[in-house]
């Protein structure tokens, strides 16, 4: 193409070569004269420049005489489709206008587009590039009639559009994608069957403006007819010829006016840009028009549209909004400061029909906010100590295998501290006082490369206290029975607790040594608790040792690593600490000390740790050995020093590295300690509450503790209890055993979660103060059927409420007068709580009950009374007992039905 010289350009734009080379110095481009010659592109950015300036005379003038009408026409359009006007206002592609761009090359188009028949001929002013690009519809336009041009001017229906097959054909990906999200757009286009006066015209071509701007966005034919009316004859020239037709200071005055007003519009543009929020939809035509900068977007065009539109409020930035698991509807509205009706039209769209109170989940909330443009975050309040809990969790990857923990039980003297001795090879024995373990401590010895951790308990009842604080230790149980003594009472025990907890066994056969070892006989008396002996067909290890000659020690151990194997025990050595204080004193020299067993993670110096409520950093940690550690893995047990206070012994302890967050979990401990000090607990599981707790769901399988004074009631129990096991509930006798019931029973009942029932049996002292602790249901019976009513009708609910003696008040006699046909009337004082006329009455003399019966009458001076309280005399006589004598004490009592507890 032959290159322009600038006096070219000039005449061509029908100004001043002057004007051309000043914008062109202002463009950067220096030319000497008007004979210089231009570069293609340079005459195209003047050209642009120039043309586009005449543009917005027109546009602005046009716009001017249509304000009012526009105003009309669009308000109700508006406000149906605001999110369409807000695109459209927000107006993509204005940062296009931002002065330092170049000039949009759009508007070398304009003459096809506002043009009359001349408009062919402007048109080839416009870059061949440009017109190459768009030659279909400027030939198209061209080529049509100038009458069917100007109908379809305003008429932008599709039909008339089909012409321009290349855009129809070839929508961009970005068009396609505007054609899901706005279908409804089509119906925005009003038709214009008949031809209309300039006026008319330029109003109409106007108000369609915004849906030109649209249809860039829109429908493919749309896109394709905002360029096609490119070629259509308009109104333009007119106006264009009346522009040339005025003075030139007018001229000059009306550009300035307009070129202020459209850098208002530019401005403000600019604003709502810069303020609209990431989360704004628009955003992306946004970018996409930065991207094309050339400006072949007609949206760009719409500088009119964008001053007339009243200036909209920039569109606020829509900050995240905070939720927890839930939210009220009302309050999801509050916080995104819209009304609540508009949430629940959005929840009604997603298919959920909620009133303005109406609780909603995260999730939901979470879909409506984001379908109203808002991001969500949700927090959940966690307490401290589930937060403690949660941080424990391990991925599976972390996890190594650790040392098993193993814990010795069995009857007492059948050699269980010997064998642990034995083992760990030194000689704990002689250090204790007549033989008996003194204390809970834990080693670890090591065989074949590979580590055990021993527990020394004093049988199982230390294992079952530690269950029943929830501690769970022990990862093998070995039971050690003596070869010449056999199952005894406390083997049965062991049997049951280490069942209990779901502990794999291991039997060592002890003290084979002796000449009256019979570990035959042992094996055989434990298959009738179903440890078979692997060689008899079970899978219960039977290891025949001796703790005095050492004996098969090292075939004991290897047993014990074989079970590990199988029960892969793992734990994360990489990170925070956790695990059981086993046991713990206060040492007048060093202060609060624990044994820890660390169960997963690594404790090291300097950690700070909670267990209970007790807290600290750890000061100093030695081994089962007595020697300094810096650190302990899982498994390993230590005796930690830097508590603040004792922790008990089966507390789960924590290393926490966020100190902070050990502190608020102590504090809620502490509340909730004293919280749990104040009110009384109900039992686990109990009769009373049985058959509300099985229809809950709660219980699945029943627990019962069986004491009996003979055998014989044990098994009989066992046997009823068993047959009355129904689809819901399954009755499980873990335990019973002969004897008062002790407070080992009292444990294994609280980690089990069972009921003990007692045949002739009492509690003893220590179980009785258990009890209180632990709040497990005890039942005491002389009859076995009873007892199975008792069961039965708790699973039925039907349990008759039980009556309950409770004491009234307490009487002395002062003074007897013996009547004849009445008795013996005693003259009383009450010394305690009051007497009633119907109260039961208990006559005890020197700490003997020597009678219990009822009141014949009771009276104040001469009359009868209801009641006598605390501190006055009355007179009264006991039925059918005629025995009374000065200085007895009397028991005024009544029976309450309550409801069922301990007997
Ligand atoms: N002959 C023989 N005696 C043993 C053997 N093992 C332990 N004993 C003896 O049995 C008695 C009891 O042993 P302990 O180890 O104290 O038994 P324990 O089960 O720990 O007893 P408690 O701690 O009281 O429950 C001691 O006198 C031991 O010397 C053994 O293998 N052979």
């Amino acid at each position: 193409m032959v290159k322009k010289r600038v006096h070219e350009v000039a005449k061509e734009l029908n100004i001043e070569s002057k004007e051309v080379i000043q914008q062109l110095s202002k463009m950067g481009v220096k030319v000497k004269s008007h004979m210089s010659t231009l570069e293609d592109n340079e005459a195209e950015q003047v050209l642009n420049h120039f043309k586009s300036q005449e543009k917005r005379v027109d546009t602005v003038k046009v716009q001017q005489r249509n304000n009012a009408t526009r105003e009309r026409d669009t308000s109700s359009r508006h406000s149906g489709n605001q999110n369409r006007r807000n695109r459209a206002d927000r107006g993509p592609g204005l940062v296009d206008r931002v002065p330092s761009r170049p000039p949009d090359r759009r508007f070398t188009e304009k003459p096809a587009r506002a043009n009359g028949p001349g408009g062919g001929a402007a048109n080839n002013v416009a870059k061949p590039k440009r017109r190459e690009e768009y030659s279909r519809p400027v030939k198209q336009a061209n080529n049509a009639p100038p009458q069917q041009n100007q109908q379809t001017q305003p008429n932008q229906g599709p039909p008339k559009r089909t012409g321009n097959a290349a855009h129809e054909q070839q929508p961009r990906p970005f068009v396609r994608k505007q054609q899901e999200q706005q279908p409804r757009q089509e119906q925005q286009r009003p038709g214009q069957p008949r031809q209309p006066r300039p006026a008319e015209q330029a109003r109409r071509n106007d108000r369609n403006q915004p849906a030109r701007d649209k249809g860039f966005s829109d429908k493919p034919q749309r896109f394709q007819k905002s360029f096609g009316q490119q070629g259509a004859p308009a109104t333009g020239p007119k106006i264009k010829a009346a522009e040339k037709g005025k003075p030139d200071k007018i001229k000059a005055l009306e550009k300035t006016k307009a070129q202020e007003r459209i850098k208002q519009v530019e401005k403000q543009a600019f604003k709502e840009k810069e303020v609209k929020g990431k989360f704004d939809k628009g955003n992306r035509f946004d970018k996409f028009d930065n991207r094309k900068a050339g400006g072949k977007g007609p949206r760009r065009k719409n500088f009119a549209q964008q001053k007339q539109a009243p200036v909209k409020t920039p569109v606020k930035e829509k900050k995240p909004i905070v939720i927890g698991e839930s939210i009220i509807v009302k309050s999801l509205a509050e916080k995104m400061s819209i009304s609540a009706g508009e949430v629940i039209k959005k929840l009604m769209e997603l298919g959920i029909l909620a009133t303005i109170n109406q609780e909603i989940d995260a999730d939901t909330a979470t879909l409506v906010a984001n379908d109203l443009g808002f991001q969500v975050d949700i927090k959940i309040e966690v307490d401290k100590e589930t937060m403690l809990v949660q941080e424990q969790e391990d991925a599976p990857d972390t996890l190594l295998a650790r040392p098993c923990v193993v814990t010795i039980m069995g009857h007492v003297d059948h050699g269980k501290t010997s064998l642990l001795d034995a083992i760990r090879k030194s000689n704990v024995i002689a250090t204790e006082a007549g033989g008996i373990t003194q204390h809970i401590g834990a080693y670890q010895v090591e065989h074949k490369g590979k580590k055990i951790t021993f527990v020394d308990t004093p049988g199982h009842e230390a294992f079952t206290a530690m269950r029943a604080r929830g501690a769970k230790i022990t990862d093998i149980a070995i039971l050690v029975v003596a070869a010449d003594d056999g199952v005894m009472p406390q083997t049965i025990e062991a049997i049951n607790h280490a069942r209990a907890a779901e502990v794999p066994i291991i039997v060592a056969v002890n003290k084979i040594d002796k000449e009256d070892a019979q570990p035959e006989k042992v094996k055989r008396q434990l298959t009738e608790y179903n440890l078979v002996a692997e060689e008899w067909g079970g899978e219960t290890i039977f290891v025949e040792v001796s703790a005095r000659e050492k004996q098969n020690l090292n075939e004991l151990l290897e047993m014990i690593l074989l079970v590990a194997e199988i029960g892969e025990y793992k734990a994360n050595p990489n990170r925070a600490a956790r695990g059981t204080v086993i046991e713990a004193e206060l040492d007048k020299g060093r202060g609060p000390v624990a044994t820890v067993l660390v169960q997963n993670g690594t404790l090291k110096v300097g950690d700070f740790i909670i267990a209970g409520v007790a807290y600290g950093k750890v000061r100093a940690m030695m081994d089962h050995t007595g020697r300094r550690v810096k650190k302990a893995g899982p498994s390993m047990p230590v005796e930690v020093l830097g508590f603040s206070e004792v922790p008990p012994a089966g507390e789960l302890f924590y290393a926490v590295e966020d100190e902070k967050l050990g502190k608020q979990v102590i504090g809620e401990r502490q509340v909730k300690k004293r919280e749990e000090d104040l009110k009384v607990t109900a039992p686990k599981v109990s009769l009373d509450d049985l058959f509300n707790q099985i229809q809950e769901g709660q219980v699945k399988e029943l627990n019962i503790i069986i004491k009996a004074d003979v055998q014989g009631s044990v098994e009989a129990v066992k046997q009823a209890l068993q047959q009355i096991s129904t689809e819901e509930v399954r009755v499980n006798a873990i335990h019973g055993g002969v004897g008062a019931v002790t407070e080992t029973d009292i444990m294994l009942a609280s980690a089990s979660n069972a009921i003990i029932i007692g045949f002739n049996v009492r509690p003893d002292v220590n179980a009785r103060k258990a009890l209180e602790a632990e709040k497990v249901d005890i039942r005491l019976y002389r009859v076995i059927y009873d007892a199975i009513e008792d069961i039965k009708a708790a699973m039925s609910g039907l349990l008759e409420p039980e009556y309950k003696e409770v004491i009234l008040g307490r009487v002395e006699v002062r003074k007897t007068f013996k009547v004849s046909k009445v008795g013996t009337i005693a003259g009383c004082y009450v010394t305690e709580g009051k007497i009633t006329r119907d109260s039961g009455i208990r006559v005890i003399r020197d700490g003997i009950v020597i009678h219990e019966g009822t009141l014949e009458s009771l009276k104040r001076f001469k009359d009868d009374a209801r009641e006598v309280n605390q501190g006055y005399e009355c007179g009264m006589t006991i039925e059918k007992f005629n025995d009374l004598r000065e200085g007895d004490q009397l028991e005024a009592f009544t029976m309450e039905a309550v409801k069922r507890e301990l007997a």
